[in-house]
């Protein structure tokens, strides 16, 4: 069909794995691969298909790559076995994970010596918006790259911004909206934690805040999580000191002071520290309630 592309999506976790869904129910022919094969054979057993991405490479039109960060991308293109060299002149990668914006600029740069192109497209709306098909993509690269992606684009997201016609752009977006968005869940799990030394329960905190004007989308999204006692990984811990840490470095090169920034990074480095890293990020929460010596749902 002329609106259906032969996708491969590369890294099926916590958001990967909806894009892939949403690609499929979109249409498109879509490949599933992921390093734990667990994850590829539940993608067989939702309707979809998987294979040799080596011997795949050169049919696919579209490259969907999910994985968590700058190392793991560059690996997943051009290390050993990488995609890129394998692919046909004209297909497109379209990058999702939060990366710093010169990495994506350097990521372009080296598809286009393969005719391959790259669109710098990292993604905001959680897991549950991947598997809807209804994210919101930052993205930029040229126009040819828009054109190759846009079957995809339409399928796994609800808003395509399109930021101009160089890679990075997108990038350095989502890193001002990283700087909200940890900020976000480490005060939502401050405010939640004070809350409790003052008798307000976290359910009554829910349901209070969320309807006044301290709320957030991140607090709506993740304070949930701790009144349930449920830190399943939607967005796990780890992602913070990745992220945050790319906000300041970035910050740091345009001697631009970010100290907000600064002290929700440390919250997440002490979960990561404790052994959270691979719990959900609302776990943050326990780094409050370890050291005011409070006791958070679902803990005895
Ligand atoms: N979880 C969230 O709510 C959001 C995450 N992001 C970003 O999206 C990216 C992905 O995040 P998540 O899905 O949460 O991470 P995740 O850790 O759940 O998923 C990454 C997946 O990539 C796989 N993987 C790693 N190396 C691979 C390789 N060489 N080949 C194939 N598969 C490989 C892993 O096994 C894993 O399943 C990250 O950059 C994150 O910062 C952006 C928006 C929201
Ligand atoms: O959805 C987003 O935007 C996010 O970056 C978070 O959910 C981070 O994991």
């Amino acid at each position: 069909m002329e609106n259906t592309r032969q996708t491969a999506v590369i890294g099926l976790g916590s958001m990967g794995y909806g894009i892939a869904l949403s690609a499929l129910r979109g249409g498109h022919q879509t490949y599933g691969f992921d390093v734990n094969a667990e994850q590829a054979a539940r993608f067989l057993a939702d309707g979809g298909q998987t294979g040799a991405l080596g011997d795949l490479a050169p049919q696919l039109e579209v490259v969907v790559v999910v994985v968590l960060n700058a190392a793991q991308t560059e690996s997943v293109l051009f290390g050993d076995n990488g995609v890129v060299a394998d692919l046909a002149n004209g297909a497109v990668v379209i990058a999702c994970a939060t990366v710093p914006p010169d990495f994506a600029e350097s990521m372009s740069a080296r598809c286009a010596e393969y005719g391959v192109h790259y669109l710098d497209a990292p993604i905001s709306g959680g897991s549950i918006k991947a598997a809807q098909g209804k994210l919101s993509i930052m993205a930029a690269g040229t126009p040819e790259a828009f054109d190759a992606a846009r079957p995809v684009l339409d399928s796994i997201a609800e808003t395509v911004f399109e930021l101009g016609d160089s890679a990075g752009a997108g990038s350095a977006m989502k890193a001002v909206n990283q700087l909200l968005a940890g900020v976000h869940i480490a005060t939502m799990a401050e405010a939640l934690t004070f809350g409790m030394t003052q008798g307000v329960s976290p359910d009554k905190f829910v349901e209070v805040i969320s309807k006044c004007a301290g709320t957030s989308w991140m607090l709506e999204n993740r304070a949930p999580h701790i009144v349930a006692g449920d830190y399943t990984p939607h967005s796990s811990v780890n992602i913070w000191p990745k992220d945050l840490g790319i906000v300041l470095d970035i910050a740091k090169n345009a001697q631009f002071s970010a100290p907000i920034t600064a002290a929700a990074l440390q919250q997440f480095v002490a979960a990561a520290g404790q052994g959270l890293g691979h719990e959900d990020d609302a776990a943050v929460a326990k780094v409050y309630a370890r050291n005011a010596g409070l006791t958070l749902p679902g803990e005895s």
